[in-house]
């Protein structure tokens, strides 16, 4: 059983992926990894190391090989899709490096679109936190512009707020600042910052930036799929 502090933790985890019968190649070689409620962590290591694969593991888009991985306390191995799916809607957020937002929707309706497909239906509750997202992250007077109309930063912008949108304990963000300049990408850094110590979220950065990587509170290194001695908690 986990940490009651803690929101994520990963026991041994492998990830191999089959690169043509009987060929294996293990990417992830034995990951124990923790994080506690409210930690703001990076990510990093070099190209190759293992980071989206590590990212994607715990973001339930694949599932391990072998190992335990626990969110918010529940083992994942324990979990159907319908769980999975369940249990990623209401725990974690994303941020990629590419906003992927909705291109026919408003920046509003992109902020409350994970929630609506979680919850499946439209409620004011959601509305309103999805408004104050939107003015939180700067941009009241763009609420009702569609991603075209908004510069890349702040698109970002928006995809920072739809992250947030369900109140998820844990976000991950892939690379959230490798597509902007580096003052688009500081003050990208500084609102997911606000945001950790506002509301207490967890956040987990891939980031090929050290200065940004500096700024967390924790750096998480992988080095060839295994975590950099001293990096396990
Ligand atoms: N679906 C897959 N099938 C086979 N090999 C894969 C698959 N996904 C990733 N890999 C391999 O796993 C290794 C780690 O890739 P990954 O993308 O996780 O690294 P990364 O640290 O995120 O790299 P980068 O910083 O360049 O994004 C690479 O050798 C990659 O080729």
């Amino acid at each position: 059983m986990a940490e009651p502090t803690e929101i994520l933790s990963l026991k041994a985890v492998r990830k191999a992926y089959n690169v043509g019968t009987p060929i294996e190649t293990e990417v992830l070689h034995g990951i124990d990894l923790s994080l506690r409620a409210g930690e703001f962590a990076a990510l990093v290591g070099p190209s190759g190391s293992g980071k989206s694969t590590l990212l994607h593991l715990i973001g339930l888009l694949e599932r391990p090989t072998s190992g335990e991985i626990h969110i918010g306390g529940e083992r994942i191995g324990a979990l159907d899709e319908a769980g999975l799916t369940r249990l990623r809607g209401r725990s974690l957020g994303f941020v990629f490096q590419f906003h992927h937002l909705l291109p026919g929707f408003s920046a509003l309706e992109n902020v409350m679109m994970p929630s609506l497909i979680e919850r499946g239906r439209y409620d004011a509750a959601m509305r309103r936190r999805a408004e104050w997202l939107v003015a939180r992250v700067g941009l009241a007077g763009a609420m009702h512009k569609k991603p075209s109309e908004l510069s890349g930063g702040m698109q970002q912008r928006v995809a920072v707020a739809r992250a947030l949108a369900g109140n998820p304990p844990l976000v991950l963000a892939d690379e959230p600042t490798g597509n902007l300049d580096t003052h688009t990408a500081d003050e990208i850094f500084t609102l997911m910052r606000d945001f950790n110590r506002e509301e207490g979220t967890a956040f987990l950065i891939v980031t090929h930036d050290p200065r940004l990587a500096a700024r967390c509170d924790r750096s998480i290194e992988l080095v060839d799929g295994r975590l950099y001695a001293g990096q396990a908690t």
